[in-house]
């Protein structure tokens, strides 16, 4: 389980980073995110939470996991309205990220150089297994990665992928489990192949 670091610098002093949660979906990126601010909100630090305004599967407003946690959120249209909005948070939330342009990766950097927290969770890759927008390059600048796993919908085994089970072959097409199951690599790979 992620702890958060305090080590080696007071209290008081105002230090950034990077987290970034990854993962296939259903893996608990979202479940993951909300724990970690949650927990920041309990030690009575200010955070703010955003996600990409064209997410809107559950809940306008809110970040919800698969399993209904939420956490009030401000959904945005580009990355760099997050400076802004973010500018008196401690922590800054952001889920979905693979949705954002790659300002996300600026806009993470100059947060975390501001002395703030920024934990980021996102796909890690696409339905066909493709590194997803700014994911990449943010695993590059993060401090401290979780990639975390779901359980493949074919053999129980631990998934990586997200599989889409309808013909669709647009990178964006919002869906739960009507258009996507969790799969291992091989489960992945032999629907792929069909
Ligand atoms: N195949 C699966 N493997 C793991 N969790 C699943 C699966 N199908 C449904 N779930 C549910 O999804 C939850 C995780 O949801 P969430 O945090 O929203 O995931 P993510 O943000 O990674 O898509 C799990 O706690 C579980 O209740
Ligand atoms: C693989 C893949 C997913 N999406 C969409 C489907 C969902 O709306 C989100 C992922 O949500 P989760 O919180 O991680 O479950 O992304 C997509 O648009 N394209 C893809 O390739
Ligand atoms: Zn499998």
């Amino acid at each position: 389980m992620f702890i958060e670091p305090q080590i080696g610098h007071s209290k008081n002093e105002k230090r950034g980073w990077i987290e970034v949660v990854c993962g296939s979906m259903f893996s608990g990126k979202t479940e993951e995110l909300i724990r970690r601010l949650n927990r920041a909100l309990i030690a009575k630090q200010k955070v703010e939470i955003f996600k990409p305004a064209i997410d809107t599967r559950y809940h306008a407003e809110n970040v919800v996991s698969h399993n209904e946690n939420s956490i009030r959120s401000t959904p945005v249209q580009f990355a760099n309205d997050i400076l802004l909005l973010a500018a008196n948070s401690d922590v800054v939330g952001i889920d979905e990220a693979q949705f954002f342009d790659e300002e996300l990766v600026k806009v993470s950097r100059n947060l975390a150089n501001a002395g703030k927290r920024v934990i980021v969770a996102g796909l890690d890759m696409d339905f066909s297994g493709n590194p997803f927008g700014p994911m990449p390059e943010l695993m590059a600048v993060a401090e401290f990665i979780t990639k975390v796993h779901a359980i493949c919908a074919q053999c129980g085994g631990l998934a990586s992928f997200s599989y889409r089970t309808t013909a669709s072959t647009k990178k964006v097409v919002l869906g739960e489990k009507d258009q996507y199951e969790p799969r291992c690599r091989q489960c992945f790979n032999k629907g792929n192949r069909k």
